[in-house]
């Protein structure tokens, strides 16, 4: 691997993401991964925690705590808090080597403006960095899939992240045509507590919605099902799956009848099928009182309409846009899913549905953006020309 003069050790990547935040460190790989969360002290504004601590205290805070996310839509909504939020993860990752100020490439959306990218690289600044390099989401998420973003050949990543979904086509190491929607993982959480509200009068919070979506969210029926985070909802307090647990470990296949010996229960005991039901705690709108009620896929599916439409429209624009020779190579290599969306059930099957062209689930798609921007760190001159992209016009898209 090409080493590079101008980035040392103690140097990092830094996908700063809308949910999660995850750092890379230059010879060490990805060494922090924490939700994009600051608990807050509402009466002096002190910092009280961050990360998943103060994710922990979402929708559970004493009114004189409040439970920040310093990012909306992948930008910066509040930047002092993002510059602390910042500030602490360099910390905890450089320990007392911080003095040296580490250089740092931090991961943006393609479709931000000028004055966004600004915000960045100051809060990143102030946070401690001695120089800021941004990165492309798409690109990053590319070059962490592993795709051949220098050759000159056409590849499509979409990465459906909290706030956005990123959509490009790359080619010679430069994004030929992108779309950034803020549509993503956090949209359909919106989507999942609106359809609760409005068809059971059940108030739930934003945890809880997450929760349903990676218990039993899908975006089509049927379609691969990777069996991810279903760890963290056996600790939930408010959704609890009806079918039989899975198996430790989960399973990454399709469902349907392939390899099955016919019975559901039984599948679903192994961890072949993904489960069809859930129940879901909230607080009755009417009585104001604690209430239990019973979700199926069908009617998540249904809710997750809109938001999931949203995030097909985003790529069928985007291949739209495409000149013809660079959508052939996409027919042939496929479209590759990254970020946490691309967990989603069925998102992939929908999208080679309705696009006709083969779709493909990237390895460990939450970590492809912290490994790409970490790849721009580790191999410095040989991505250089990755890095720090002008704003696009005409091609890039924030709606
Ligand atoms: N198994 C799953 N099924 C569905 N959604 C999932 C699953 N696992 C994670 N997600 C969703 O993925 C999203 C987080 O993905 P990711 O960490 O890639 O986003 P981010 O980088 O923080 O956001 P952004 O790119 O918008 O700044 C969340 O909305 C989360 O609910």
């Amino acid at each position: 691997m090409a080493q590079s003069k101008s980035f040392t050790g103690r140097d990092m990547g830094i996908d700063l993401g809308t949910a999660n935040t995850l750092v890379y460190v230059r010879g060490r790989g990805v060494v922090l991964n924490e939700p994009s969360v600051v608990a807050v002290d509402a009466v002096d504004g002190t910092v009280l925690s961050v990360g998943a601590e103060a994710k922990e205290t979402i929708g559970r805070t004493p009114s004189n705590i409040v439970a920040v996310r310093p990012l909306r839509d992948g930008v910066i909504a509040d930047f002092e808090i993002a510059e602390r939020m910042l500030r602490h993860f360099i910390r905890k990752v450089a320990g007392n080597r911080v003095l040296s100020r580490p250089r740092v490439v931090v991961c943006v959306p393609s479709g931000i403006t000028g004055v966004e990218r600004r915000a960045v690289i100051e809060a990143a600044s102030q946070a401690g960095a001695r120089q800021v390099h941004l990165v492309e989401e798409p690109m990053a998420a590319a070059i962490g899939a592993g795709l051949p973003v220098s050759e000159p050949t056409g590849c499509m990543v979409v990465d459906i992240g909290g706030g956005t979904t990123e959509v490009a086509v790359i080619s010679l190491g430069g994004i030929v045509t992108a779309r950034s929607v803020r549509t993503a993982g956090d949209a359909m959480d919106a989507a999942i507590t609106a359809y609760v509200k409005k068809r059971y009068a059940l108030a739930i919070g934003e945890r809880t919605a997450e929760e349903i979506k990676m218990a039993i969210g899908s975006a089509a029926p049927g379609g691969t099902w990777a069996a991810a985070g279903l760890d963290r909802l056996t600790s939930s307090r408010h959704v609890t799956l009806l079918d039989p647990a899975p198996a430790a470990g989960g399973a990454d296949r399709s469902d349907g009848p392939d390899g099955a010996d016919g019975d559901p229960d039984a599948e679903r005991t192994q961890g072949l099928l993904p489960p069809e039901r859930c129940t879901v705690r909230g607080r009755d709108q009417v009585s104001g009182l604690p209430k239990l009620l019973e979700l199926t896929a069908d009617e998540v599916r249904h809710a997750l309409t809109e938001p999931v439409d949203a995030v097909v429209a985003a790529v069928r624009e985007t291949l739209d846009e495409t000149p013809p020779e660079l959508a052939g190579d996409i027919m042939d290599r496929g479209i590759v899913l990254t970020g946490g969306g691309a967990l989603l059930r069925g998102m992939d099957t929908r999208i080679a549905r309705e696009l006709d062209v083969p779709v493909l689930i990237a390895d460990d798609p939450l970590n492809c953006v912290a490994v790409g921007t970490g790849r721009c760190v580790e191999d410095f001159s040989a991505l250089r020309t990755v890095l720090d992209a002008k704003p696009r016009t005409g091609i890039a898209a924030r709606m």
